[in-house]
């Protein structure tokens, strides 16, 4: 199995990239494991309470339940993804069965942080875009597609999300194997990842 790792800021594309190198790929080969499902469990805490959660801050994120499905996966076992809904901030109790495929891509903006779950990773990329960039694309995604609105968004921007990216995220870079610019579309980029991970398919 190729364990490919994609970090980067939110709103650089991490998303957008997978599904690109997704596209042209045969189905099925490629499996998925998003950070965003690995939100810790906030069941006993009220709505109000889980606004208030820092979700640009390491301890959001349930990374023993990521580690222990990665390895599973890598054991040839499949696993119970959670689904994690942004709209009620937790975990919807769904889960999608995800099982494991020669290729796995683990995306999330702070999956570089965490020691063990970065040793797992055969393939470290970061995808950069600038913050003014990023905060725009948030902005538009969060408010049609998250239910948030301008004023929830750049309240988040300022109080953690700027500063965790600073702390936590973009020193990540310094573990990249592969750095993406992605202030545009990068199909030059997703076609050498594309073309890695066909070299593993044993389609080239
Ligand atoms: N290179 C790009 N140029 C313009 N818009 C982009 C680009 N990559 C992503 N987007 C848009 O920005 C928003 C956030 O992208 P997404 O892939 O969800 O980012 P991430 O997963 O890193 O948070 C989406 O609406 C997406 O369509
Ligand atoms: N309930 C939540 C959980 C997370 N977020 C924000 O999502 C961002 C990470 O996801 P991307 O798809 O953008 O990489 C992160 O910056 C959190 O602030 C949220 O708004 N609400």
């Amino acid at each position: 199995m190729l364990i490919i790792g994609i970090a980067g800021g939110t709103g650089c594309g991490k998303t957008t990239v997978v599904n690109q190198i997704l596209n042209e790929l045969p189905e099925g080969e490629v499996g998925i494991l998003s950070q965003d499902s690995y939100y810790m469990d906030t069941t006993h805490l009220s709505y109000e309470e889980r606004t208030k959660i820092n979700f640009d801050h390491p301890r959001s994120i349930d990374f023993e339940l990521l580690e222990a499905h990665l390895k599973a996966l890598r054991r040839g076992e499949h696993v119970d993804q959670p689904v994690y809904s942004f709209v009620k901030h937790n975990r919807t109790g769904d889960t999608i069965k995800t099982k494991p495929r020669k290729v796995m891509i683990v995306e999330g903006i702070l999956i570089l942080t965490h020691p063990e779950l970065r040793k797992l990773f055969d393939i470290k990329i970061y995808v950069h875009a600038d913050s003014d960039e990023r905060l725009i694309r948030r902005l538009k995604r969060d408010i049609s597609e998250r239910g948030r609105d301008l004023d929830e968004v750049l309240a988040r921007y300022q109080n953690t999300l700027k500063p965790m990216h600073q702390q936590f995220i973009e020193p990540m870079k310094e573990y990249a194997d592969i750095i993406i610019p992605n202030n545009r579309h990068n199909m030059v980029a997703i076609g050498i990842v594309r073309t890695i991970i066909n070299e593993k398919l044993n389609y080239v």
